[in-house]
């Protein structure tokens, strides 16, 4: 996968080369390209904002340098290229709210290009234009503000890029994570390592029963009574079909 970040700090994406992520990118199952977008300026000032038009507080980021610089991006496209060309992705306030969900549909694509913005935005005009040239997605991390677009694409890549064949050691957990759609997305059950007792707290005897189909059971359960208490809106969304009658009663 190809990811090309569009920002005026490229320094907040050097954590992308670290961890599990940046060895990623050494075994070449990413590629992070990282663009500046002041390198897309022509003034002595290197000037990517202005003042809003219709009145209000702040500024807003300038047009002219992102289409220079989103235009740069795709004319060098990656090899394995979907014919739609990439997925923009532009974290903002309004946007979709993140879910694993989106992580998965974006994992699925070979190209992800992201646009950070700083201010208060970019000029509209600018996702008005690229969603007649590509798939636009705006999409926020949740209902608070930040400065900025580089925090989302740090955790975007981070919920994508696990998803990728080979980033993670073993696979095979992330079907039992949180959200996952082969979890019915219900919240994680908890989980123990040893000692068996700690603090006076014990691990459920459950769990150290040897009872396959009891351990799976309990997490089940604990699951559908976490995400119920925690989360019911998640509950609400759980498929009729993919719970049994004994799920309800819990
Ligand atoms: N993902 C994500 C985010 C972001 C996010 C993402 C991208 C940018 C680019 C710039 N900012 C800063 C900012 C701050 C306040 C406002 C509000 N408006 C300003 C103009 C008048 C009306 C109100 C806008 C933009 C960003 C914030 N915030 N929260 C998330 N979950």
């Amino acid at each position: 996968m190809r990811l090309d970040v569009v920002t005026i700090f490229g320094e907040y994406l050097q954590p992308l080369q670290l961890s599990l992520i940046g060895k990623a990118q050494a075994q070449g199952l990413l590629d992070v390209r990282v663009r500046d977008l002041r390198e897309h300026t022509h003034d002595r000032h290197r000037t990517v904002d202005d003042t809003p038009y219709g009145g209000g507080a702040g500024l807003l980021m300038k047009p002219e340098p992102w289409g220079e610089a989103l235009d740069a991006v795709l004319a060098d496209p990656p090899e394995d290229a979907d014919p739609r060309g990439p997925v923009l992705v532009v974290p903002s306030p309004v946007g979709e709210v993140f879910t694993q969900r989106a992580a998965v549909e974006l994992a699925a694509e070979p190209w992800l290009v992201f646009a950070c913005g700083r201010y208060e935005g970019i000029d509209a005009r600018v996702v008005e234009h690229y969603r007649t040239r590509v798939r636009v997605r705006e999409v926020s991390l949740g209902d608070y503000v930040l400065n900025g677009g580089e925090v989302a694409v740090l955790a975007i890549t981070e919920a994508v890029a696990r998803l990728l064949p080979g980033v993670i050691g073993n696979a095979a957990s992330l079907t039992e994570e949180s959200h996952a759609p082969e979890h019915d997305g219900l919240l994680e059950h908890p989980a123990y390592t040893k000692p068996a007792s700690w603090r006076g707290l014990d691990v459920p005897a459950v769990l150290a029963g040897g009872n396959h189909a009891a351990v799976e059971r309990w997490r089940r359960d604990e699951a559908l009574r976490r995400t119920a208490t925690r989360r019911p809106d998640v509950l609400a969304r759980l498929d009729p079909e993919r719970c049994d009658a004994r799920d309800l009663a819990v």
